[in-house]
Parts: structure tokens; C-alpha cells; sequence
């Protein structure tokens, strides 16, 4: 497993260094409806459809390109375990960017607020993780060359970080996100049993990019556009049309936090 993982990474490599060859130290994952922001960064872009051995996302929001600069890497578009896609391609543009020389990673989605204070178009700066997937990225024979067995992950969110996130935007509110599988959207039910799990914002991604990001010893900051209310909380159905559209309204102060906080990782590390 862990072969072909790695095998992966490696095709896909070097298909992307036929293309150029920057090793920027900054990565980011764009989430549902974030896609456009990949066009503040720097770089080449390289559909997914041109990096060998690497899917093409089928979720509405996620256009499918990496654009590979001098500074950054940014995924605009994510593999999500409810696309019928194993750990290891959930996990893969992690190992790749990794590969590409990057240290720090900012990881984006679009999630459900449970907590009380969220409303559609905030953004929730992740402090801590639940993860609910019944499944971890890192199951399977571990590579000790590339990380450990048991990685800790008493801190997958830098603090350092988060500071620095805060120092740009104060107002930023802060959160535990919860990672489901989806891709029904929660019951009513089952958004009172997060809250008491002490779940702040519900999703179906990040947390598997995240353990994979610390157990290879990256950085990671993780931050949330909050698209709707969660089941139950809310008006009316959930529908992902509008998670999208909410997404797109919320790039504004997502640019200015996603861009500062680039610049201030270059000058910090
Ligand atoms: O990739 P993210 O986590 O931003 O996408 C969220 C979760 C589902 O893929 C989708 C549900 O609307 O948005
Ligand atoms: N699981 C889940 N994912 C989301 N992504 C955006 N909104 C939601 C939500 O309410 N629940």
C-alpha cells in the first residue's frame, strides 16, 4: 500500500517537473467554492488532468488545478473519501507537496457551524480536530524513513500559527473541526450529538490532509468558511449549490487572511 502511495507521488513528480521546477515551502489546499483564490498566487498552473497518475475531482467548487509558483503550491480542488477514493489518493497531493519541498501547508473547506456564534460567511481558524471517518490516513505498513509509526498529534494545528492568522485578522473565531465521511448531509440528530462532542464546525475533508501534513512534519493551519448553519440550525435543506455560492461570497476576507499569512510565514520561517 504504502509502495504504491509512494509510487504515486513519485509519477506524479515528475510529471509536474517537466513543467518546471520551483520548490516553493508554502502549500494550500482550496476547498468547496474557494478555487478562484488560487489565482492570487504566483506560478504555473497544471491542470490535474496533466499530473500523471493523479484523479480529477468530481465535486462541483473544486476546479481540479495545482498552480506551482516560486513561493506557493496551491491545490485548488481535493479528493474527498466520499468520492469512493482510498486514504492514500485522499492523502496524496499531501505527500506530493511534500515532495515539492513544502513545510508549512494552509488547509481551506467549506463547513456546517454548529456552534452557535457561526454564521454563513465566517471563518473559523482550526484550533484541534475530531475525526469521525472511522478511517486514518496512515493505516497500513508505515515508512519509517518518511515519518513515524505513532505520530503525536497533541498539536496538529501550529500555534505559532494561529497567531499569526490572529495577528492579521483578531477577529478571526476559532474552533474544533469534525470530519464525517458524508455525503448526506447531517441529521438534526446528529449535529446535537457533535455539539456535546465539542464540534464546532462539521465537514468531509481536511482532518485525513491534516494527520498526513503532521506525521510528515509539516506546519499546518486549518481554516474554515463557515457556507451554512448545520442541519437542523438553519432554514430550510442543505444544498451543496449553496455551499458553493457561500464560499465564493466569503473569498474576499479569505484572500487577505490567505495572502498575509503566506507573506508572514516567508518572513517568520
Ligand atoms: O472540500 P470541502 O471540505 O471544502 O467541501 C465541503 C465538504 C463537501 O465536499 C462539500 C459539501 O457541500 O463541501
Ligand atoms: N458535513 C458537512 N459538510 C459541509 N460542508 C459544507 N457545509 C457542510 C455541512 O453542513 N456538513
Amino acid at each position: 500500500m504504502i509502495k504504491n502511495r509512494q509510487e504515486m507521488v513519485q509519477v506524479a513528480l515528475e510529471s509536474i517537473r517537466k513543467k518546471n521546477e520551483y520548490s516553493p515551502k508554502v502549500g494550500l489546499v482550496l476547498g468547496s467554492g474557494l478555487s478562484s483564490l488560487a489565482e492570487e498566487f504566483e506560478g504555473d498552473t497544471i491542470p490535474f488532468s496533466e499530473i500523471d497518475g493523479y484523479p480529477v475531482p468530481t465535486v462541483t467548487g473544486h476546479s481540479g488545478m495545482l498552480r506551482l509558483g516560486p513561493e506557493t503550491a496551491v491545490m485548488a480542488g481535493r479528493f474527498h473519501y466520499y468520492e469512493g477514493h482510498p486514504m492514500d489518493t485522499v492523502v496524496l497531493p499531501i505527500f506530493l507537496l511534500k515532495s515539492l519541498g513544502v513545510q508549512t501547508i494552509i488547509l481551506t473547506n467549506a463547513a456546517g457551524g454548529i456552534r452557535h456564534d457561526l454564521a454563513p460567511g465566517d471563518l473559523v481558524l482550526l484550533s484541534d480536530h475530531i475525526n469521525l471517518l472511522g478511517a486514518n490516513p496512515l493505516m497500513g505498513p508505515n515508512d519509517d524513513s518518511l515519518g513515524p509509526r505513532f505520530p503525536d498529534m497533541s498539536e496538529v494545528y501550529t500555534p505559532d500559527l494561529r497567531r499569526l492568522a490572529k495577528e492579521i485578522d483578531p477577529h478571526l473565531a476559532e474552533g474544533v473541526y469534525g470530519a464525517v465521511t458524508g455525503p448526506s448531509y447531517e441529521t438534526p440528530a446528529e449535529i446535537r450529538a457533535y455539539r456535546t462532542l465539542g464540534i464546532d464546525v462539521v465537514g468531509m475533508s481536511t482532518v485525513p490532509e491534516a494527520i498526513a501534513a503532521r506525521y510528515l512534519g509539516m506546519r499546518v493551519c486549518g481554516i474554515s468558511v463557515v457556507t451554512n448553519k448545520a442541519a437542523g440550525l438553519g432554514q430550510g435543506e442543505l444544498d451543496h449549490s449553496e455551499v458553493v455560492d457561500t464560499g465564493k461570497k466569503a473569498e474576499h476576507r479569505l484572500r487577505r487572511l490567505l495572502t498575509e499569512l503566506v507573506s508572514a510565514v516567508r518572513q517568520h520561517y
